[in-house]
């Protein structure tokens, strides 16, 4: 039988989750998530055919697994609440939050509980997501592996050891997409400065990309030769990178994700202190 399943909060990240494990042939009726507004949740009814609730705590009931898809700033308010059915309950816990740590977590799920944090990314909704997981001492090998059965319907699956690794996967993958989406948009400007319609020059980006991707997933050469062979001495791609380069991409990359890293921790600190 397919675990029951309940995501406190049904937003973007939540929805993307849900999507995917939906298309990878969860149950839709084995998935429960919840917000505070009926509004809000009438459409994800109607998007999933799974089972919506504004209450969290009725939802939790019966899950064998629940996943906390909330804002950070609000998970504290959320875990507290939820703290007696789930010491009563002991699901696996698994929380996607950007920056909180799995004791600050645990501490105000009132402690002891098997707590997985996972740093998912949005692509989840097409099968193509990326995410970073950690397990706390409570979480079983049972539960480790229904924790990557879950994730991999959904797409990459990578666990690290060690807690802190998971600031590098959010600047990496949770926060990744964007930089994509934002290339896009670059992308798809300067083809119209040069002429091009703006479908046209979104839908040849957005193709490059997938084409770039599964090359580089495909290939035994590096990211680097692929490059170079796209690179004709004297040409035109030479032409772009050498910009590129000199306009300090390569080092914008390293300071974005650098500052995407310190802004986890940061959360961690504001938040855990709270
Ligand atoms: N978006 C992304 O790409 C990624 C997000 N994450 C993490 O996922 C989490 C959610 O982010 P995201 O989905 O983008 O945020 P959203 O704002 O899209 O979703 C959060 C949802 O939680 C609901 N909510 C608020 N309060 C409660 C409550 N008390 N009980 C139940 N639901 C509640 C919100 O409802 P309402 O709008 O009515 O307040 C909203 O539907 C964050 O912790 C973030 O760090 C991780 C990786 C990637
Ligand atoms: O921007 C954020 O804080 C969340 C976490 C990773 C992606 N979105």
């Amino acid at each position: 039988m397919a675990s029951r399943v309940t995501f406190i909060g049904a937003g973007n990240m939540a929805s993307a989750i849900i999507g995917g494990m939906i298309d990878d042939g969860h149950p839709a009726t084995a998935i429960t998530a919840t917000s505070p507004s009926d509004a809000f949740l009438a459409p994800v009814h109607e998007r999933f055919g799974i089972h919506t609730d504004t209450d969290n705590v009725a939802a939790v009931r019966d899950a064998d697994v629940v996943v906390l898809a909330v804002k950070p700033q609000v998970m504290r308010e959320v875990c507290e609440d939820l703290r007696d059915s789930l010491q009563r309950q002991r699901p696996l816990v698994i929380s996607v939050a950007a920056g909180l740590s799995a004791e600050t977590l645990d501490a105000w799920l009132g402690g002891s509980l098997p707590l997985i944090r996972c740093m998912p990314n949005t692509p989840s909704l097409v099968g193509a997501g990326a995410a970073g997981l950690y397990a706390n001492a409570n979480v079983s090998d049972a539960q480790r592996r229904l924790a990557t059965e879950l994730l991999e319907a959904v797409g990459l699956v990578e666990w690290v050891d060690d807690e802190a690794l998971l600031d590098a996967v959010t600047a990496v993958s949770g926060s990744g997409p964007a930089y994509f989406f934002l290339m896009f948009e670059a992308m798809e400007e300067a083809g119209v400065k040069l002429g091009l319609p703006a479908e046209t020059a979104r839908r040849l980006a957005i193709q490059t990309a997938l084409g770039a991707a599964r090359m580089a997933q495909t290939s035994d050469q590096t990211p680097g030769q692929l490059k170079r062979n796209v690179m004709s001495p004297g040409g035109t791609t030479e032409r772009a990178i050498e910009h590129l380069e000199q306009a300090g991409l390569r080092q914008a990359m390293l300071d974005a994700m650098d500052a995407c890293a310190s802004r986890a921790r940061e959360m961690a600190e504001e938040l855990g202190k709270r």
